[in-house]
């Protein structure tokens, strides 16, 4: 085969597309609308989130995947989609958005980072960190965090258990696979509703996948009850 005839791959080296799940009513947090809509530090969470991802120059762009009947949230920028075909679950709006985001031309090589719209104290340093780790990695992996406190299981309102703590990590947000694995991996758990799939990672892991742990930040946590905002708006106003 000569230069010429050689097949080009879509995109070398691989892009790397965002998909902020963003459909969710926030029925923890006790407020009127959905709470990535909340103002925190002046701007509804889910543009401090869609913020983050922009200042990173690898990032080619970003699917925001919201509910069909949205109204909450209009985003103009060329490298910003909004898609109205959020599920019932959070796995399922993920599955929706990368059958859009390949609808919409990207290859199932690139590189697909999820991030939850909720997860708005997330910072380009930790994205950063997330895409170094894991870019020349097979499988691909996501932020996380080994348990600051002891750990116990419980029997009734009272202690059984002290477990080990030393191989616990608490999952967070960016978690970066490749698109087409990713989707595979989702699409064999669509006929049991998505049981057991909270993450993007616990996919990967029942098609057979070790993805790789990378240590984030305990600052990166999601807002899901009414006190989570006030500690948002505080980290969030000391940054600027
Ligand atoms: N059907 C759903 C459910 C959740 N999410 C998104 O997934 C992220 C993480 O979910 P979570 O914090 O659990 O949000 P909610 O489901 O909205 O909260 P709750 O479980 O308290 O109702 C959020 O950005 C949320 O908008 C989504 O896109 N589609
Ligand atoms: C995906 C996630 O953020 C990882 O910690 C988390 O599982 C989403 O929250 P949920 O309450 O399970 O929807």
């Amino acid at each position: 085969m000569t230069d010429t005839a050689r097949p080009i791959p879509p995109a070398f080296p691989p892009r790397c597309h965002v998909l902020l799940p963003c459909a969710g009513t926030g029925s923890r947090a006790g407020t009127a609308g959905p709470k990535q809509y909340e103002r925190v530090a002046g701007l509804p969470m889910v543009l401090h989130t869609l913020a983050a991802f922009q200042a990173v120059p690898r990032i080619t762009q970003c699917l925001i995947v919201i509910a069909p009947g949205d109204r909450f949230l209009s985003v103009d920028h060329p490298s910003v989609v909004l898609a109205r075909c959020g599920g019932r679950s959070r796995a399922e709006s993920v599955f929706n958005g990368l059958h859009e985001l390949l609808a919409q031309g990207a290859a199932p090589d690139d590189w697909v980072l999820v991030h939850d719209a909720a997860r708005c104290l997330v910072t380009p340093a930790q994205i950063n960190a997330l895409l170094d780790a894991c870019e020349n990695d097979p499988v691909g992996g996501l932020l996380a965090l080994k348990l600051p406190d002891t750990l116990k299981t419980e029997a009734g309102g009272r202690v059984a258990a002290t477990v080990d703590r030393s191989d616990k990590w608490l999952a967070q947000t960016p978690q970066m696979f490749r698109l087409g694995a990713l989707r595979d991996a989702l699409s064999a758990q669509a006929d049991s509703g998505f049981a057991g799939v909270t993450d993007e990672a616990s996919a990967m892991e029942l098609a057979g996948h070790r993805p790789l742990l990378v240590p984030g930040s305990a600052q990166n946590f999601k807002v899901t009850y009414p006190e989570d905002f006030a500690l948002a708006e505080a980290i969030l106003n000391n940054r600027t």
